[in-house]
């Protein structure tokens, strides 16, 4: 059984559809990136998994009991209310000092404990997030844009971070990035969105083959065209969304 699934879902606001048909699983211990351009529903889809938000047509299961990490797009810090990492952990669980000191340095930040969160580095913060998304010992990561605002080293530091913690715990981790090049090469699967699935599939890297890089050259067209993937419908019946994303017609099929 799946740890979490959408099955041909539709969510809309105020009568707007942004999630069309969506069918999506993620098994246990397996690394799960969503990727799409911006206001794809890429968001939606993940509050819509967690119960966030309600679905208009289509199921969506979890397995009984199954504990969910969660770290959303932003975090609405009050930067005036003083505020520790330490507390922060305890917040809305109060944690032991052990659970805590544990979990900070599980992430790589062992010495934050006593810091203000609002003096945080970016990928300090984004390390103490996932540390608190940690304390609860989850069966699934679920990460919306972990590494927004980091920097190329800062981004590639924590998806391998995130590849250790799967690899010493098996948490099943599903997130969203738009960091096609880390993607490519820290997923097991790569679901594409733009309202719907619009493909899905087992991502290669071909870093070293030289015909590849000359072909699709290095940047995000050509890290999207290299998805291995199924691609089981055309677009000639796409429902109303943006298709200004240069990765819609441009697959190589597998
Ligand atoms: N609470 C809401 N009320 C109304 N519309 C919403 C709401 N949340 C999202 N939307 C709309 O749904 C669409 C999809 O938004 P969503 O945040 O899921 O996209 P996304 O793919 O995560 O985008 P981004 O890459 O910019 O984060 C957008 O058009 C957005 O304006």
């Amino acid at each position: 059984m799946s740890l979490i699934a959408a099955e041909r879902i539709c969510v809309g606001f105020g009568g707007a559809e942004v999630l069309h048909d969506v069918s999506v699983a993620v098994q246990q211990g397996e690394i799960v990136t969503i990727v799409g351009p911006n206001g794809s529903g890429k968001s939606t889809l993940l509050r819509a998994l967690l119960g966030i938000l309600p679905v208009a047509r289509g199921r969506v299961s979890r397995a009984p009991g199954l504990r969910i990490g969660y770290v959303p797009q932003r975090l609405a810090l009050d930067r005036s209310l003083p505020m520790t990492v330490r507390r922060f952990l305890s917040l809305p669980v109060r944690v032991s000092d052990g659970a805590a000191g544990a979990a900070l340095a599980r992430v790589g930040v062992p010495d934050v404990g006593a810091l203000q969160m609002a003096s945080l580095s970016g990928g300090q913060l984004q390390r103490v997030l996932l540390a608190r998304a940690l304390l609860s010992d989850p069966q699934l990561l679920v990460l919306d844009e972990p590494t927004q605002g980091l920097d190329q080293p800062g981004e590639a530091g924590f998806y391998q971070l995130i590849a250790d913690v799967r690899g010493s715990t098996g948490v099943a981790v599903l997130m969203v990035s738009h960091d096609l090049h880390v993607v490519m090469a820290a997923s097991d699967r790569v679901i594409c969105l733009n309202g719907h699935v619009c493909c899905e599939g087992t991502p290669k890297v071909v870093s070293s083959a030289p015909e590849y890089r000359a072909l699709f050259g290095l940047g995000t067209q050509g890290a999207l065209a290299l998805y291995q993937h199924v691609h089981d419908h055309d677009h000639t019946h796409d429902h109303d969304h943006s298709h200004d994303h240069p990765h819609e017609h441009d697959h190589t099929h597998a």
